[in-house]
């Protein structure tokens, strides 16, 4: 990581996702920055393939492709649930997991399951999520954030998005997807990479 960062000018970023959920909550987070955020979909810019082997190179890889297509600087989040007991599992496969179409009440019966077959008492995980600017020029920079916790079964709570129902953070007693959106947001692992990015980019 370089400890010069580059800072964002004002003008317009694409956010490279096909993800509503995560498009919504990135426009409300640079809404203060004199940015106009742009949805990847909205532009017709094409959903890469995640070839990489971590959420850091996946994140690169989509925010370097919408950058070059669109020759504005690109911002991408890769994000998804680690389980200790499953050597990290379903990790940067969290998409994936859900199937095509995505369902994640599979996802996270599939999450249940292995952690049965598994004999283990450890429900401890940990969300990341990798977010990456990436400028025409072929610049990039990517931000880590993280936040602990442990697994419940069967899920609570109908707020959140993906494995939210399944996930207590650390503190707490209530799942991400019976906490309200500004709390889980205040402390989710989205929070703590977005908290880095914007001390290095604005
Ligand atoms: O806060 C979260 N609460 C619950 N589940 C979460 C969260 N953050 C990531 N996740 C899980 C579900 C998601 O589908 C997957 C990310 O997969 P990931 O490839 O990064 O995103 P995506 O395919 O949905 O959209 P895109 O790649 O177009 O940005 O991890
Ligand atoms: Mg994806």
């Amino acid at each position: 990581m370089r400890e010069n960062h580059r800072k964002l000018a004002p003008g317009q970023l694409i956010i490279a996702s096909h993800n509503d959920g995560k498009v919504r909550e990135i426009n409300a987070l640079v809404k203060p920055f004199a940015i106009t955020a742009v949805s990847a979909k909205k532009i017709g810019l094409i959903d890469p393939e995640e070839t990489g082997k971590t959420f850091a190179e996946n994140a690169a890889l989509k925010a370097r492709t919408a950058a070059m297509a669109a020759n504005l600087p690109a911002l991408a989040d890769d994000s998804g649930l680690c389980v200790h007991a499953l050597n990290g599992d379903p990790g940067i496969y969290s998409a994936r997991w859900a199937g095509e179409p995505r369902d994640f009440d599979r996802a996270m019966k599939k999450v249940e399951n292995a952690l049965i077959e598994a004999e283990t008492e450890d429900y401890t995980a940990h969300f990341v999520c990798a977010l990456a600017l990436a400028w025409p020029d072929g610049h990039e920079e990517v931000f880590e954030g993280r936040v602990n916790g442990n697994l419940v079964f069967p899920g609570r709570g109908d707020k959140g998005f993906g494995y939210d129902p399944i996930f207590v953070p650390n503190g707490h007693d209530i799942t991400f997807a019976e906490m309200d959106p500004d709390r889980k947001h205040d402390m989710s692992h989205r929070a703590d990479a977005f908290r880095k990015l914007i001390k290095a980019s604005f």
